[in-house]
């Protein structure tokens, strides 16, 4: 479990990247984290990997305090980040060296997946592209077993086939005592494997909610006439395509684009959300 309170964080004192964020995520979900360009979202995976220590605030990882790094910590957590910056080593022995930090290590299944994302395991890291290292990196990642894993941008520089092929892999991975939390511009891409939403928007987490809860809350339409009830629409080429609320708990499929242009890009929006919000808590 995650337990993040209070967190405030800043690189220079007089801009706030994330101000008093609290939250809690849980084993056997995939978060997507989601915010425009610039808003924290690696800021926010690096303190909870540890990696910055916040200016308020605390993160705790399966109650280990992320910044005080403790071993223990270290060796149930991975960060899959956006830029791969792996030595030029022949891939064995990258897995051997690295492998061994990582008690629950499947060298095994850390070749069947490099087969699976087709890289030639014979390679020596220093003469791969960036997708490529990216995926050994995931390759590792899957392979380490760690109950914690963070993705940032994870499918950035994948190929299609391979972009497929890492849903599939990921979503054999996502079991009830793990928690990954994916930050992502992709949503297409992962859209099929993220069941709890997290949005940074100017500062704070704005959405911090499951599919399932939001889409009883609001309901996604396309080709809609009738625009009387919605809370945000955009014209595309196939027609309107609208938010409204979902008064009578219909069945509709979360867009995760267009709920987030919504919150993003029309600040009435956020203020009718969360009165949605308020009166289903009621
Ligand atoms: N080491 C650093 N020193 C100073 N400012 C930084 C540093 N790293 C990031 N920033 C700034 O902090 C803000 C948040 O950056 P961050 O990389 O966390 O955003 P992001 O949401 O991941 O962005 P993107 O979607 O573009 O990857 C940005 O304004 C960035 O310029």
């Amino acid at each position: 479990m995650i337990v993040i309170k209070d967190l405030s964080f800043y690189y220079r004192k007089d801009v706030n990247i994330l101000e008093k964020i609290s939250t809690t995520l849980k084993p056997g979900h995939v978060y997507g984290l989601l915010g425009l360009n610039g808003t924290g979202k690696t800021t926010f995976l690096k303190l909870i990997a540890g990696l910055q220590f916040p200016k308020i605030g605390d993160v705790t990882v399966n109650k280990e305090i992320s910044k005080e790094r403790n071993v223990s910590f270290l060796l149930d957590i991975y960060f899959i980040t956006d830029e791969v910056e792996l030595p030029k080593w022949k891939i064995k022995t990258f897995e051997e060296v690295y492998g061994a930090l990582y008690p629950k290590f499947d060298s095994k299944k850390f070749y069947e997946l490099l087969t699976e994302l087709q890289v030639n395991p014979q390679e020596n890291l220093g003469n791969l592209s960036y997708g490529q290292q990216k995926k050994v990196n995931i390759a590792f990642g899957l392979s380490t077993n760690v109950s914690t894993i963070l993705m940032d941008e994870p499918t950035n520089g994948l190929d299609i086939p391979s972009k497929s092929q890492f849903r599939k892999l990921l979503a054999k991975y996502t079991t009830d005592d793990k928690i990954i939390v994916i930050s992502t511009h992709q949503t297409r891409d992962l859209d099929q494997l993220i069941d709890q939403l997290l949005v940074i928007h100017n500062r704070q987490l704005v959405v911090d909610e499951s599919i399932y809860d939001l889409t009883k809350k609001i309901k996604f339409e396309n080709n809609v006439e009738n625009l009387t009830d919605a809370l945000y629409f955009e014209k595309t080429i196939s027609g309107l395509q609208s938010i409204t609320e979902n008064k009578y708990q219909e069945d509709s499929k979360l867009d995760i684009e267009l709920f987030f242009n919504a919150l993003t890009q029309d600040e009435t929006f956020l203020t009718k959300f969360k009165t949605l919000q308020l009166q289903n808590h009621e």
